[in-house]
Order: structure tokens, then sequence, then C-alpha cells
């Protein structure tokens, strides 16, 4: 099969749709950026790619909360093609305030009938974190965190504190194996505190898949994490050849 093609989208408070491209283009996409006001005037040009990549940032300069305005854009005006997107098989992937934005469309599976099982609100810490963080990943099904388990990622964000419901819809994601990422101690062992985990997420949760596994959004940033020259201790030696490039070619390869 030709490479896959990626959509980037951008709007405005969006920060990381270069790096977001570059990775994906690193793992064999073709990519195009598009603004969401591109996509609001034509909702059926998502019908040209195989991957929806909602990239990080400060959409709408994080107005109301991370995410909230793109994520109503989304939900109440894009709702027939991504539901058309999802359906057919394609992949979807949220980083950081994509993952925010995710989060309040509907696209994540996260309601049930009393509304929103979980939500991400802000760090504990009460600041913008933005350092590495230790991680273990926990695939089950999610397309894109096949073959990995323990990695370093970079983290950057003031809201992403990972908050279920109650304990119930907490325990119904993890049974569900939607829980598919979290933060680790630097040596591995969970549970972690901070500064290891860095927002006061609830179960060390640092991403959620949807119920088909092809959906997932990850407050870490795997883009910034392509090229081993990339990580704080590379000179030292030892470190993973750039662990979060594989996110991206586990969606290039979920095409070929
Ligand atoms: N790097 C990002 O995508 C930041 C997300 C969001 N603006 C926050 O601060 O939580």
């Amino acid at each position: 099969m030709a490479a896959p093609k990626a959509l980037i989208l951008r709007s405005p408070g969006t920060n990381c749709d270069v790096e977001s491209a570059h990775a994906f283009e690193l793992a064999g996409a073709t990519t195009e950026s598009l603004h969401i006001r591109r996509l609001l005037e034509q909702p059926d040009r998502v019908d040209d790619f195989q991957i929806l990549c909602l990239p990080g940032g400060f959409s709408y300069g994080d107005d109301i909360s991370a995410g909230r305005v793109l994520g109503n854009e989304v939900r109440l005006h894009l709702a027939d093609a991504c539901r058309r997107f999802k359906d057919a098989g394609k992949l979807v992937l949220g980083i950081c305030n994509g993952f925010q934005v995710l989060m309040k469309t509907g696209l994540l599976d996260i309601d049930d009938d009393q509304g929103p099982q979980a939500t991400l609100t802000l760090n504990d810490s009460g600041h913008y974190e933005a350092r590495w963080v230790r991680a273990a990943a926990v695939p089950g099904q999610c397309v894109f965190l096949q073959g990995l388990s323990d990695l370093d990622l970079p983290i950057a964000h003031a809201e992403g504190k990972f908050v279920a419901r109650d304990q119930d819809a907490f325990d119904a994601l993890q049974a569900a194996g939607r829980l598919v990422i979290r933060y680790t101690e630097p040596c591995g062992a969970s549970p972690a505190t901070y500064p290891a985990n860095p927002n006061g997420s609830v179960g060390d949760v640092a991403g959620i898949c949807d119920t088909t596994g092809r959906v997932f959004g990850l407050m870490p940033h795997p883009e910034r994490f392509v090229d081993r020259t990339q990580h704080p201790r590379w000179t030292r030696g030892g470190v993973e050849e750039g662990a979060g490039l594989k996110i991206f070619e586990n969606a290039v390869g979920y095409f070929r």
C-alpha cells in the first residue's frame, strides 16, 4: 500500500504541528497540515486521510479549559466526518493539548450514560511542568503502543492530571484495558509520586485509548523524542533510539 496520509489539524495556538508532521514523515507517512477553519468549511476533506493527528499546543489559548473550544468545534461540527473516519478503521492520535481536545470530542468513548467517565484537569503542583518523565506502556489492543514497554518521554503541560469520575469509572476503564500508558518512578517502580508523576494523575495515567485501540491520546510528547540526540543523557550512552518514533511507526505500519 502507498504511504498513509496523516492530517495534522491546526488551530489558533497549536505549536507542535511541525514536529508532529516531522515524526509522521520520519515514520514513512505523508502529511498535510490543515487549519480547523478549512476543515469546518469542507469536513469531507478528512476522507482523504488514514491518520488524524491532534498536535500539542495551546488551542484557543486554553480558554475555558485546555482543549475545550477546539473539542467543542470537533464534537459539534465534525461529528459525522469523525464518526465516518473512525468507522472506516482509521487512526486518531492526540498529543498533549491534542489529548485534552480528544477527551472533549467523544472520539475516545469516554462518555457513558452518566456523562464523562474521566477528564484532565490542572496539575496538582499548580503550575506548568516541562521536563522528562519515565513511562510504562501497557499496550493491550492500542495500535500505537505495540512493542513498547518502558520509555522516557518529555512532558510540557499545566492541565495533565487524569481524574476518573469515581472509583467505578476508573475500574471500568482499567478493566477494559484502556489505561495504556502510565508514569513510573525513574527506576520503573509503581506507583509514582511527584515529581515522577508530574501532575497527580490518578493511577499515574499518562494516556488512554478508545474501545477499538485505534484512537489514542497521551500527555507526554513522543514527537519530541524521535532521535536519540533529543534525550538529555544521549552523550552518556545507553539511551534508547528515539523511543517516541515507535508510536508513529506503529501507526504507519498499521496500514502496511
Ligand atoms: N504542550 C501542550 O500541548 C500543552 C497543553 C496545554 N496547553 C497545557 O498547558 O496543559
